[in-house]
């Protein structure tokens, strides 16, 4: 049977994740795709954290060893930073492999320029992962949403803020414990200050902004706040007038203008984003035909964000022409 040849840049929360993912479910991915998935390399920074892979898989930190392997298919993009991340993807775009990347930071400042390179050399981009972790808001609205003219976006993009602030409130524990807590859990970043001062979630709102409006705001012009200046006495004090803080990123069209803010607001319990809580993201799509959609799941981890992931493998793989396309489980096949 021919395989899909894949390799893995990052091994931490996320790569690991998609290794599981692949491995946990590959009867699965040979019934959709009619080929098996092999992971034949893994870039990482370093190696001696990483001695107990299997010997078929190549375990470098040079990008070179990577991207010349005959037959590569796919890439999974799951490092950290803008550089060398774009330099890796440019590449293996040019050289007709398909990228999947998780990276939100590099992907809001160059999704304009990576699709259109994917577009020239023929081969795709999946970027579920960027945005809103397992929750698939990305397909949702490319796919979906094709009709409509989506409007407006009202949602929670970063996880670990909504776990932060679901910590301090319900079991009144100080910030810094409940930013620990989150980055044990897999879901704050090695370098927590994007996701508390309120830049990851901007970053995942520029890129719905170049998925819907194909544009974004000029990044100056957006007022951007985290959570980090909220104190447990701000959060208790909202908690006894039925209240809740959420860190809510907001865009919409007025006129030809793009208006986006990302902040803190204090939320009433008639909202509809006042009861996501813990690491789940929250994305109220409004479109000018069937009004709101709200999608709701979980915005950071390990197997959410590699879920999206490998759906946006089978997403691209099973396009191609000669690949399966079997959509449900046997025993839930219609009768
Ligand atoms: N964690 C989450 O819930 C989510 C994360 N993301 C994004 O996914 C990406 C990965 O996140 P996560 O797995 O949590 O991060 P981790 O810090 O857990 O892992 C990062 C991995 O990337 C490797 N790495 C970092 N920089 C380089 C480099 N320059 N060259 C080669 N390897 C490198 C590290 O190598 P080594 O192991 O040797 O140190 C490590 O294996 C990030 O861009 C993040 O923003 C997106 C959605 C959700
Ligand atoms: N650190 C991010 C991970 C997912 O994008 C978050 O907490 O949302």
């Amino acid at each position: 049977m021919k395989k899909i040849k894949a390799a893995l840049l990052g091994y931490g929360t996320v790569g690991q994740g998609i290794h599981e993912v692949l491995h946990e479910h590959q009867e699965r991915l040979r019934i959709l795709l009619g080929k098996e998935v092999e992971i034949v390399a893994i870039l990482v920074q370093n190696p001696s954290k990483h001695k107990n892979l299997p010997e078929n898989i190549v375990v470098t930190t040079n990008f070179e060893e990577i991207i010349t392997l005959p037959e590569l298919d796919v890439v999974f993009e799951a490092i950290v930073g803008e550089e060398p991340a774009l330099s890796y993807l440019t590449h293996a775009l040019d050289k007709g492999v398909h990228v999947i990347t998780a990276n939100k930071m590099m992907f809001a400042k160059h999704a304009k320029s990576l699709l259109e390179k994917a577009r020239e050399n023929d081969v795709k981009i999946g970027f579920e992962a960027t945005t809103a972790g397992g929750t698939p808001v990305i397909r949702t609205i490319e796919q979906l949403l094709q009709v409509n003219r989506v409007e407006k976006i009202e949602a929670i993009l970063n996880g670990t803020s909504n776990y932060i602030l679901t910590a301090m409130s319900e079991r009144s524990i100080d910030f810094k414990t409940a930013l620990a807590e989150a980055k044990e859990k897999g879901y704050a970043e090695a370098d927590p200050t994007n996701d508390i001062d309120g830049t990851d979630a901007f970053n995942k709102l520029m890129i719905l902004s170049q998925l819907i409006f194909n544009d974004q705001p000029a990044w100056h012009k957006v007022e951007k706040t985290g959570i980090k200046d909220l104190t447990s006495t701000d959060i208790q004090a909202a908690q006894e007038n039925n209240k809740k803080y959420k860190h809510i990123a907001v865009i919409y069209k007025e006129g030809d203008q793009l208006k986006a803010e990302v902040s803190p607001l204090l939320l009433s319990s008639s909202h509809p984003l006042y009861n996501i809580d813990g690491v789940d993201n929250a994305i109220a799509i409004t479109s000018n035909i069937v009004g709101t959609i709200t999608l709701i799941g979980p915005g950071a981890g390990k197997l959410p964000t590699a879920s999206a992931m490998v759906e946006d493998l089978v997403a691209i793989f099973q396009h191609e022409p000669e690949n399966h396309s079997i959509h449900q489980y046997k025993d839930q096949a219609a009768v």
